[in-house]
Formats: structure tokens, C-alpha cells, sequence
């Protein structure tokens, strides 16, 4: 069975630790993807794997074998780069039997595995085509082609569509899952494009200074980050984050927001019986604010706390409307959301620019922060 694990790598250049006790397995079969902001250390953990670079502490298995001392062609490991790593001297044939040919297979096994690799990839027309009379979607393709007849252990991807324009990537992330899914190994794959993480994982690892920050998959992690990093960092927009303070009122505890105060969930009770720092950062998702002309039907299923705002902007978007909202301040200043809203059916019941409305917070949907930490509270 393959599979693919890192056990506490550590790598450090010039005494900074680029990649800080990263762990994680990746299983026979599944699409992993490591997404993070630039510098990040992603690239790094990527060329470890593949062997371009030794780790100053852990261990790589592949199958359950440490390979950390091996040559990258010792651990048979099919790699996609940006650039797609293509040799523009040769024609396409030759590009995607490059690999086979340094693993002196005989010519016939070759030629088979290179017409197929190319036929489940449309490139059989263009198999005598040099590289640089290509577009950058058929470049892409031949580099799939190329890990696709290896017979590759793992696949890895550095960010392989990043110069492709939209509609291509589009297909092109098509044809990486054909290609994972024709050969079923682990595959992990590294972008700092979020929409591309959450269409391609299986599960995915957030990395961030070098660290993982939380691996999981896509629908975890965008419903229960586990620190506000994450929390930035995921979503479109991502969630609101406010800083608010914990009260108790009757042995209950609310959270305050500016002048509204919500009452929370009892599943809250008695982590916040614990703390004794009162203030919290709130985490709302835009898409879970209940627009106006939705509260009542909204109410029919959850309890709600129907909050007045005050629209400062509101911006169309296909099929959307992302509305910026001020929220009635005490002391400070007025905490603004960002909310976004499905199109009402009735063009006028969106709001002006300016005006004031109602919305809905579910407190059942609330997310606590805790700001020094800024880890994630989690209820009992
Ligand atoms: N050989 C090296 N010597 C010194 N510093 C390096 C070296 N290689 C990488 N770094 C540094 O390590 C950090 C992580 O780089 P890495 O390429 O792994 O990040 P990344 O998350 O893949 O970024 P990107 O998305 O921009 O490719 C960066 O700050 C980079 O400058």
C-alpha cells in the first residue's frame, strides 16, 4: 500500500526554522493539499519529500519506509512544478518519456505507457509537437502526462496552474484529479490559492511561520478553525472577527458586542465558568447573518436574536449581495460585519447604502476566540 508521512521535519537556514515540526500522513489514494500564505515553508516540506533537500531533524516513509537518506530517483516520486519543469528541446514524446528512460525500461514498455499517458490526456495529436509551440495549458498536461506514466509512488504538485488564466485552471484542476484518480497514490499538493485548496482536497494541512496550524478537511476546517489564523485565512470573504466581552447576567453568560449583548449557547457554560479573562473575540460567518426580508422564516427554525445595523455599504455580486453593516456602538467604536446575502427576490427589499435595518445572529453559530492564545474555545 503506499502511503506518504512526515514525521517532525525540521529544516533551518541561517538559524530560522523555515519548517517548524511539521507532521502529517497522507493515505493511499487521497488528495492532501498544503496551503499557506507565501514564504510559508510549503515549497520546502515539498522538496524534502521528493529528496531535492535534506531536513535537519525527521523522517519521510513512503509505504511505511523511511526514505529520508535516498536520492529523489531512488524514491520514485512524480513531481509537477510551476514551470512544469519540460525540456523545450524535445518534442512532447520526448518529454513524457524522459522519466521512463532514465528508469532504462525497454523501448516497447516505453512507447505503451507514453501513448497512454498521452491518449487519457488528449495530447495524441501533439505528440511530435515541440514544447515551446504549446500553450500553457497543453504544457501543463504534458507534465501530468509525464508523472502519469512513471508509475509513480506519490505525485507532487508545486503550484502546477498558477500560470494558467482562469478558464484553463479550471480544466486543468480536472484533469490533475483525473490523473490522481487513474492512479489512486497519495497526492499532495501545494498553492497558496484557497478556491483551488477547497476544490481539490481531500483534506488539507494550513501552514503558516513554517507550522501546520490544522489539518482537515475542507468543510472542518472553514466550520471550525482552530485559531484565528485560520479563520483569516479561510473563507471568501472570510469570517468576521470581533472583539467582544463575556458577561453573565443570572448565571448566564452573553456576549457583548458594542451596545447589542447575545446570549450564548449553554454548551459554552462551563469553559467560560473557567476563564477569567472576560474578553473574547467572536467569530460570525458572512453567510450565516440573516438578511431582513428572511427572519421570520428563518425563526421558524432556529431561536434568532434579531439585531438592529445600519448598511454603510452594499455590494452586488453574481447572484449575491455583500453588505457591510455597523453595529450599534457602546463606548469604542461600532463593530462592522460583513455579511453576505443571497439575492432577495424582490429587488427592493435590498438595502440602500445608508439605511437601517434588522438582521439575525443565530447564537447556536457563534464562534469564541481567545485573544491571547488565539486558539479557538471548543464547547464541552
Ligand atoms: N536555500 C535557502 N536559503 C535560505 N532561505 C531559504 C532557502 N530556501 C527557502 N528559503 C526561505 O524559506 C522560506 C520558505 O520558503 P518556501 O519556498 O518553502 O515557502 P512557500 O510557502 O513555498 O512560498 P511560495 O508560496 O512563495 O513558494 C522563505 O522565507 C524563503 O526565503
Amino acid at each position: 500500500m503506499s502511503t506518504l508521512e512526515v514525521q517532525d521535519l525540521v529544516k533551518r537556514y541561517d538559524g530560522r526554522s523555515i519548517v517548524d515540526h511539521v507532521s502529517f500522513r497522507v493515505e493511499d489514494g487521497e488528495f492532501f493539499v498544503l496551503l499557506g500564505p507565501s514564504g510559508s515553508g510549503k515549497t520546502t516540506v515539498l522538496r524534502i519529500i521528493c529528496g531535492l533537500e535534506q531536513p535537519d531533524e525527521g523522517r519521510v516513509l513512503l509505504g511505511g519506509e523511511d526514505v529520508t537518506r535516498l536520492s529523489p530517483r531512488q524514491r520514485n516520486v512524480g513531481m509537477v512544478f510551476q514551470d512544469y519543469g519540460l525540456y523545450p528541446s524535445m518534442d512532447v514524446y520526448g518529454n513524457i518519456a524522459y522519466g521512463l528512460e532514465n528508469q532504462r525500461l525497454p523501448r516497447d514498455e516505453i512507447r505503451r505507457r507514453v501513448l497512454e499517458a498521452a491518449e487519457k490526456l488528449q495530447l495524441t495529436p501533439l505528440l511530435r509537437r515541440g514544447i515551446d509551440t504549446l500553450s500553457g495549458g497543453e504544457q501543463q498536461r504534458v507534465a501530468l502526462a509525464r508523472i502519469l506514466a512513471r508509475d509513480a509512488n506519490v505525485f507532487l504538485y508545486d503550484e502546477p496552474l498558477a500560470n494558467l488564466d482562469a478558464r484553463l485552471r479550471h480544466q486543468a484542476r480536472r484533469d490533475v484529479l483525473a490523473v490522481h484518480r487513474l492512479r489512486g497514490v497519495p497526492s499532495l499538493y501545494v498553492t497558496h490559492d484557497q478556491s483551488e485548496a477547497l476544490a481539490l482536497a481531500d483534506r488539507l494541512a494550513i501552514m503558516a511561520a513554517g507550522r501546520l496550524q490544522q489539518v482537515g478537511s475542507p468543510n472542518e476546517l472553514l466550520e471550525r478553525p482552530a485559531n484565528l489564523f485560520v479563520a483569516r485565512f479561510l473563507g471568501n470573504p472570510p469570517m468576521n472577527l470581533l472583539e467582544g466581552a463575556i458577561v453573565s447576567e443570572e448565571g448566564r453568560y452573553l456576549c457583548q458586542l458594542g451596545a447589542l449583548r447575545l446570549p450564548l449557547a449553554a454548551a459554552w457554560q462551563s469553559v467560560l465558568a473557567a476563564r477569567q479573562e472576560p474578553r473574547i473575540i467572536v467569530g460570525l460567518r458572512p453567510r450565516e447573518i440573516v438578511p431582513p426580508w428572511e427572519l421570520e422564516q428563518a425563526e421558524a427554525t432556529a431561536p434568532l436574536c434579531r439585531c438592529p445595523a445600519r448598511a454603510l455599504t452594499v455590494e452586488a455580486l453574481i447572484g449575491e449581495v455583500e453588505v457591510t453593516l455597523e453595529l450599534p456602538a457602546s463606548q469604542g467604536p461600532a463593530p462592522h460585519l460583513v455579511a453576505v446575502w443571497p439575492e432577495p427576490e424582490e429587488l427592493t427589499d435590498l438595502p440602500e447604502e445608508g439605511t437601517e435595518l434588522q438582521i439575525g445572529l443565530d447564537p447556536q453559530r457563534l464562534m469564541l476566540f481567545d485573544p491571547h492564545s488565539e486558539q479557538a474555545l471548543q464547547t464541552e
